[in-house]
């Protein structure tokens, strides 16, 4: 969610079509449009690899060193998941000092929406402390590409114990989760990075929006700008008491059959979009405590939806030697999800989101690039996060060439 690499850029990976900077032993032999492909738009639209017969697929997981072993996570277990949330509060950092660190609630969200695979929740256990040592999930979603809606496996949160990084213990969880999301017929999949190993379908860019300058600066998170005064910043960055949209309401359950239309008819105009049935948007937007909140504006005559928003909140801790202050500091982030207006302008509904998130204790407001997010960055005061770009990428699937982000309709972490 933070520190990305820079934007892909072909030529600096490849030279007339031999490789000029790094070889990827692994990815090479993966089914994904290779960096040497990246510029070639000529090849067929589609799946790579034709599916094979489910009883072919291999039926014993691949082999892990022998003092290690495979497990399969029962996130609805409370104890299996705060196992899980332990392990990534200790190794997912992604910078030193500072981390994101998900809630059970949040992993439950995020791990567990209709029809998931338990076989999915892959982790990688040391037989004699029995202590989780890395992890990779998946979780099943239809995603369309152009015109065909694909059932897929959204691939996340693949963490490696600190002491266990750069010993190729990656390439085997990613083939391991493979096997099992092959064993439940389906071929592809969708998933998040931050470096570019293979062509990215598109590289999105964070923005942010402060809501809270005083704790981000004083935690170290953020920086005074240049010639800015605390006092200035606080002033800049202020936000309304209250949502000013007339009819600006929290979601309700009542609110889904209408919520699913709404958003369909909004997703259809994008290259590549989630595709929501009304149990999807039952469990990625019905509001949850510190999870996830879904707000719309409905008409006052005709009590119809006429606008959607959402975010989901996420925390982030910055521990003693980063940060000016003597304590760990928890900054509440918030990442924008899902928006669609059709009466309101983006901008003035994104008012009331940072207005409600600023009520609900937010301290920094993400959001991508994605859809139509660009138009409200500027009026609502959002800088450019230096450096965080988040690459969306297709297992065994090509498309002819890369999207912009305001051609997806989908959102990833
Ligand atoms: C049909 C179904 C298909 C399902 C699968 C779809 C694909 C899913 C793909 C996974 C999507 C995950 C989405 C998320 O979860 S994105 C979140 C990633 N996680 C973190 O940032 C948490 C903190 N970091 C770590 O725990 C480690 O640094 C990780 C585990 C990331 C790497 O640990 P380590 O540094 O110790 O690596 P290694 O020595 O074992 O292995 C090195 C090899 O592994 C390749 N590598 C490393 N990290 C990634 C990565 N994030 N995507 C793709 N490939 C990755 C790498 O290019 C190299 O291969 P090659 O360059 O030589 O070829």
């Amino acid at each position: 969610m933070s520190d990305p690499k820079p934007k892909p850029n072909p030529k600096e990976y490849t030279s007339g079509g031999s490789r000029t900077m790094t070889t990827h032993e692994f990815w090479e032999t993966q089914p994904v449009v290779q960096l040497e492909d990246m510029g070639d738009t000529t090849l067929p639209e589609g799946p790579i690899q034709p599916p094979t017969l489910v009883s072919e697929v291999r039926q014993e997981p691949y082999n892990l060193r022998e003092d290690y072993e495979w497990i399969t996570c029962d996130m609805k277990s409370d104890d299996m998941c705060s196992e899980v949330y332990n392990f990534f509060k200790d190794h997912y950092a992604q910078k030193l000092n500072c981390n994101v660190h998900p809630s059970k609630e949040w992993l439950m969200w995020a791990l567990c929406p209709p029809g998931y695979h338990q076989s999915w929740h892959v982790g990688v256990r040391d037989k004699a402390t029995k202590k989780l040592v890395a992890f990779i999930s998946g979780v099943p979603a239809r995603i369309r590409v152009r015109d065909k809606v694909i059932s897929m496996a959204n691939i996340n949160f693949l963490c490696i114990d600190t002491d266990l990084r750069s010993r190729r213990l990656a390439p085997i969880l990613i083939m391991e989760v493979t096997r099992r999301v092959r064993l439940k017929n389906i071929w592809q999949a969708a998933y998040p990075s931050r470096d570019v190993v293979s062509r990215p379908v598109t590289t999105c860019q964070y923005w942010g929006r402060m809501l809270n300058p005083k704790k981000l600066i004083d935690a170290g998170y953020a920086d005074l700008g240049e010639r800015m005064k605390m006092s200035m910043a606080v002033k800049l960055y202020k936000v309304p008491d209250a949502p000013s949209t007339p009819g600006f309401r929290e979601m309700g359950p009542f609110d889904v059959f209408g919520v699913t239309e709404f958003l369909r008819n909004y997703l259809s105009q994008f290259g590549i979009a989630a595709c929501f049935d009304a149990d999807d948007v039952e469990h990625w937007f019905l509001p949850r405590e510190d999870v996830i909140h879904t707000y719309l504006v409905v008409s006052p005559e005709t009590s119809e939806i006429t606008d959607f928003c959402s975010f989901y909140t996420v925390p982030f801790t910055i521990s003693d030697s980063d940060s000016r202050n003597p304590k760990n500091t928890t900054v509440q982030c918030a990442y924008s999800y899902y928006n669609v207006v059709t009466q309101t302008s983006l901008p003035k509904l994104m008012n009331d989101v940072l207005t409600v998130s600023k009520q609900k204790g937010v301290d920094i407001f993400y959001a991508l690039d994605v859809m139509q997010n660009a138009s409200f960055f500027t009026e609502l005061k959002f800088r450019r996060s230096e450096g965080a770009h988040l690459h969306y990428h297709l297992y065994n699937y090509r498309l002819g060439s890369p999207l912009n982000p305001s051609e997806v309709g989908l959102v990833l972490w």
